[in-house]
């Protein structure tokens, strides 16, 4: 556990008409670190990334961000403090331009002043969205949407990365690209959430990892510890 914790999370409960999706959730992360949240669907992933962001609200619990209490802030004001989500599903705006989808996650305050080098970073790292820049973002194949996804997280200058399930409809080929994207933005400095249900993959990429089943976290530790547990090779590596 790092001492200096970017992200603190102290019993985190969410409730959806009275039925509980996260049951006091608590994790760390520090600085500059890679780290999963795993489990099976319905485990409760999205909804602790979404009570994060601010999108879903939640019932009990805190969530700072270099120690400020961030859990009743709306969601804008939680990306001005620097945390980014590349959603499940993507959620880009189909009927805008690649660009206008990139400037409107560099549109933040804490992004504006750095705009033009932090659009040409994003296209050094995706050529394929440079040569589509006017393209309509809805016309996008599946691959190239989770390009502008990661792209637009990377716009707003973000201290720290929230992924949803970003290999969800991927070919595996590309999974593999998006997950060394990654690595090599974790490898830049910025902090990592990873959430995937792709435990094999989450967990040789990451220092350390959170289990999650229904709603709780039963499970956390090293990457290489949780590898070698059995019972997370019996329920989520097929060993
Ligand atoms: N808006 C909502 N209204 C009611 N119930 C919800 C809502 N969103 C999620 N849930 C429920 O909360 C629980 C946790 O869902 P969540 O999407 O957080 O899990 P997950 O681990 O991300 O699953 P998956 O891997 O399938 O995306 C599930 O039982 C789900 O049905």
């Amino acid at each position: 556990m790092p001492d200096d914790a970017l992200l603190e999370i102290d019993d985190l409960c969410v409730a959806y008409d009275g039925s509980n999706a996260l049951n006091g959730v608590s994790l760390r992360i520090g600085k500059g670190e890679l780290i999963c949240v795993v489990g099976a669907n319905g485990a409760g992933k999205t909804s602790l990334i979404r009570s994060i962001s601010g999108i879903v609200p939640s019932s009990r619990g805190s969530v700072r961000i270099n120690g400020v209490e961030i859990s009743r802030r709306p969601p804008w004001d939680i990306c001005e403090m620097g945390i980014a989500q590349v959603a499940e599903g993507r959620q880009i705006f189909s009927a805008l331009s690649v660009e206008d989808n990139l400037l409107i996650g560099g549109s933040l305050k804490r992004a504006r002043h750095d705009l033009a080098n932090t659009l040409d970073s994003v296209y050094q790292l995706f050529g394929r969205l440079r040569e589509r820049r006017d393209q309509l973002a809805g016309t996008l194949s599946g691959g190239e949407q989770q390009m502008l996804a990661i792209g637009r997280a990377i716009m707003s200058k973000p201290e720290i990365v929230m992924f949803d399930e970003p290999s969800i409809g991927l070919s595996p080929a590309l999974t593999d690209v998006m997950f060394g994207v990654v690595k090599s933005l974790n490898e830049q400095g910025i902090t990592v959430l990873l959430v995937e249900q792709n435990v094999a993959k989450s967990l040789a990429l990451s220092s350390r990892g959170y289990v999650l089943e229904n709603g709780s976290v039963v499970l956390h530790g090293s990457s290489r510890d949780l590898v070698e547990n059995p019972d997370v090779q019996r329920a989520y590596l097929g060993l």
